[in-house]
């Protein structure tokens, strides 16, 4: 019998929108399945809630499904994070870069579907700008996703968004994956 779990998984460069429709999908009832990382909080992220922020030696303490070096900050979806909201929930959503989606499709096969979030390069500046990343930040992402193809969808993608307010990213990601 095919499973009726998903995982939305959202990949998109920096500033692409994933975190503001991944905090809309919390709100309308699609759980996220947070990291752990060991990148430093910025303002208003909550421990536990976006991320489980960790040192490095934190990150060897406990089995993941992956984990990803991202600007050279280390990232990772745990075992028990998947195992306990898979087994309470039907449908949940992750925030990953593209190894991430790509170890999800091969060990979730029927589960996973991947959002990818197209953007600009000028756009993405704009965007971190806004939010208030320093400059700094914004050319070591800018660098990066450049080096990494990041701007472009990642294979097995099985929804690409582009264009709209969050919200209305969030009804279509909602009209093709929550029917
Ligand atoms: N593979 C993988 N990627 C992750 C994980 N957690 C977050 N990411 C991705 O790591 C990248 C950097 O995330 P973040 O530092 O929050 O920066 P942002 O993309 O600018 O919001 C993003 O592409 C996230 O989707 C994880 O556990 N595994
Ligand atoms: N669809 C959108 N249109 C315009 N601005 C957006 C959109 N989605 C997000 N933003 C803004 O862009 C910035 C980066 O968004 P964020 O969700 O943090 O991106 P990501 O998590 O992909 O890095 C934030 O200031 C956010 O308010």
């Amino acid at each position: 019998m095919p499973s009726q779990k998903r995982i939305l998984v959202l990949v998109g460069a920096s500033g692409s929108g994933k975190s503001t429709v991944s905090d809309l999908l919390i709100e309308k009832g699609i759980p996220k399945l947070v990291t752990s990382t060991t990148r430093k909080p910025r303002p208003g992220e909550v421990n536990g809630i976006h991320y489980h922020f960790r040192t490095i030696e934190q990150m060897t303490e406990e089995p993941f499904i992956e984990q990803t070096t991202y600007a050279s900050n280390i990232y990772g979806l745990s075992v028990k994070e998947v195992e306990d909201k898979l087994g309470k929930y039907d449908m949940v959503h992750v925030t990953l870069d593209k190894n991430g989606a790509k170890v999800m499709k091969e060990q979730f096969p029927e589960e996973t579907k991947i959002i990818f979030f197209k953007i600009t390069e000028q756009e993405m500046a704009e965007r971190m700008k806004k939010r208030g990343d320093s400059i700094e930040a914004i050319e070591h992402r800018i660098h990066f996703s450049r080096s990494t193809e990041e701007l472009e969808p990642v294979e097995n993608t099985d929804f690409v968004v582009s264009h709209g307010t969050p919200e209305e990213i969030l009804h279509q990601i909602l009209n093709e994956f929550a029917s």
